[in-house]
């Protein structure tokens, strides 16, 4: 049975995206998930994901959001971020299912200063569930990674009750992720933070599992943003197998990987690192600092070859009358871009076993 015997092409959430989900665990691979900031690079994934025969997930962060809706717009009160991530989610909508494969819509880290943002999309699912019976987006994260756990548990609940009747998914932070995300630097954060112990993410399941179980959970196990020098942060996916064993113990389950795993920071890992968290219950990792080098080294490689068509408008070796049109159409240098992009792309379906699988 492939996936899309499970589920259809298109953007999925609800039941669908539970089945994908479930899906991914009983298979054993993860959905790779983009950082994407504009059509140009939605595109790439949703390229890739096609011609790898491969779900895919697609997500904004507040950053990204706001770049989407353009960096000239006013991002007071976070009109922008929210605006650029509705804008964004409505174009994979509108292009997804065109591509034939399953994608996940999802938005990236909301810590407690950026709410607003989550309300504001919070809204737009709501008012298209009104018109649709689905949510805008298939789900949402919230990051309170940095307040107490008591308390970033409480936020959780708050909004997944709100997120329950549409069947949206939440995936929370626990622990805290390495290096740096929405300007936060976590370069020099307490060692111990940087791994989660088991009995946060049985206090985390627990309490969630009330309202529903649609939640996933990014639990630290040495997860850095962005690709550094290696120091002595070290990836211990191997910790969240003590998790799943936890958490197995206090349900009484058969089931030896209750919980849903989300890995940040993928970017810089091994594949060897990779198939470990895999193993151990991870089905979703995001990626986005190597695709953004990829993405910039299909322009730069473009740049490189062609630098003496990309000079001035007219004037090139072939002749110093020749146009230079087709090379300085960003149809065509952004194009290249893409181009990079797509094999990073296609290189994380493969490292996460999601490659063949529709
Ligand atoms: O976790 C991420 C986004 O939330 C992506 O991390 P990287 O930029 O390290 O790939
Ligand atoms: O948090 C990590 C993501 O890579 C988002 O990054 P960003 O805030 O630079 O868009
Ligand atoms: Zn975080
Ligand atoms: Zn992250």
């Amino acid at each position: 049975m492939s996936i899309l015997s499970v589920v259809p092409a298109g953007v999925v959430t609800g039941d669908n995206l539970r089945k994908l989900l479930n899906y991914a665990k009983e298979h054993k691979f993860a959905i790779p998930s983009f950082n994407c900031t504009s059509t140009s690079t939605v595109n790439a994934a949703l390229e890739a994901a096609r011609d790898a025969k491969s779900p895919v997930m697609i997500q904004f962060s507040n950053g990204g959001g706001a770049y989407f809706a353009g960096k000239g717009l006013d991002n007071k009160d976070q009109t922008a971020s929210i605006i650029g991530s509705v804008a964004g989610a409505q174009y994979v909508r509108a292009v997804a299912k065109a591509y034939g494969i399953p994608v996940i819509l999802h938005s990236d880290h909301c810590a407690k200063k950026l709410l607003p943002w989550f309300d504001g999309m919070l809204a737009a699912d709501e008012a298209y569930f009104k018109l649709h019976g689905e949510p805008l987006f298939s789900s949402h994260m919230l990051d309170l990674s940095e307040e107490p756990k008591e308390e970033n548990i409480e936020i959780c609940v708050k909004y997944l009750k709100r997120m329950a009747p549409m069947k949206l998914l939440l995936e929370m932070e626990i622990g805290i992720t390495g290096g740096e995300e929405d300007g936060v630097n976590n370069e020099d954060v307490d060692n111990a933070a940087l791994y989660t112990q088991p009995e946060d993410i049985w206090d985390i399941y627990r309490e969630f599992s009330k309202i529903t179980d649609l939640f996933t959970i990014a639990a630290a196990f040495g997860n850095v943003h962005g690709v550094y020098k290696p120091g002595n942060v070290k990836l211990h996916p191997e910790l969240l197998g003590k998790h799943q064993e936890f958490v197995k113990g206090k349900l009484g389950t058969a089931d030896s990987k209750p919980v849903f795993f989300v890995f940040h920071g993928g970017s810089g890992s091994t594949a060897e690192e990779i198939k470990t968290a895999v193993e151990f219950g991870v089905i979703k990792m995001n990626i986005d600092t190597d695709t953004q080098f990829a993405y910039w080294m299909g322009l730069r490689d473009f740049y490189e070859s062609k630098k003496a068509y990309l000079q001035s408008q007219i004037g090139n070796p072939e002749g110093a009358d020749k146009p230079n049109k087709k090379y300085y159409d960003p149809r065509v240098f952004i194009r290249e871009a893409e181009k990079g992009m797509i094999k990073r792309v296609h290189q994380a379906f493969k490292e996460l076993g999601s490659a063949n699988t529709l």
